[in-house]
């Protein structure tokens, strides 16, 4: 059995049909890429995954346990979801360290792999740059230390040398499955899977 399965997912806001029908498998430890154009669904996509959007029909299975209403809590503890826009709602790193339950000492090794002095983790969001953010915010989410990391597009505000960083630690880290989302063609190279929307 694949660790996740995904069986004829079907997602429509109103008039627009934004997933068709969509099945694939994942092994435990497979990164994955979903790909397409923007407003082809793939942070929908995404949000369905953890749980937190619905589809209309077809079915999402981690570990042979189908994921709905009454298994998504547990399901959740599953995985570490990187969504955009998160650094909007959070003053610094170090707070959503606490709110994640996190010990920031945990991450130090992850903000060196990635380049970043600790003390980024203090400093507010607001005064990082864009790639300086989304090192932050992966390595923090990497923290949590879940089998599953869900990343809707980890690598949209770094340079290849960062991209590269980035796909060392999290390549690195054992049995790791990733599902992200990108448009990214080193990354894309990287994945055992790409689906393509
Ligand atoms: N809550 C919503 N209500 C109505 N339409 C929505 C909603 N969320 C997403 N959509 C629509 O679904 C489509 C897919 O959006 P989505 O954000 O999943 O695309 P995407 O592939 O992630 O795009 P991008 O690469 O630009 O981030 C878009 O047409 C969008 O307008």
């Amino acid at each position: 059995m694949a660790f996740i399965e995904i069986k004829n997912l079907t997602k429509r806001f109103d008039n627009n049909l934004v997933i068709n029908n969509l099945s694939f498998k994942i092994d435990r430890g497979e990164k994955v890429a979903i790909k397409g154009e923007s407003g082809k669904g793939k942070t929908t996509l995404l949000r369905m995954l953890t749980g937190i959007g619905q589809p209309d029909s077809g079915t999402i299975n981690f570990g042979g346990k189908t994921l709905s209403n009454d298994s998504a809590k547990e399901l959740r503890a599953l995985i570490g979801y990187l969504p955009q826009g998160i650094d909007l709602l959070i003053d610094n790193g170090n707070q959503l360290c606490n709110l994640l339950e996190i010990d920031p000492e945990s991450i130090f090794n992850h903000l060196e792999a990635l380049g970043l002095n600790k003390n980024k983790l203090t400093q507010p969001l607001s005064e990082l740059s864009g790639g300086e953010k989304q090192r932050l915010l992966t390595s923090i989410i990497l923290g949590l230390k879940r089998p599953i990391v869900i990343l809707d597009e980890p690598t949209s505000a770094l340079d290849s040398n960062s991209i590269q960083k980035l796909i060392k630690l999290i390549w690195g880290i054992p049995n790791l499955t990733v599902i992200s989302t990108t448009h990214n063609r080193t990354w894309e190279q990287q994945c055992d899977k790409i689906i393509d929307l």
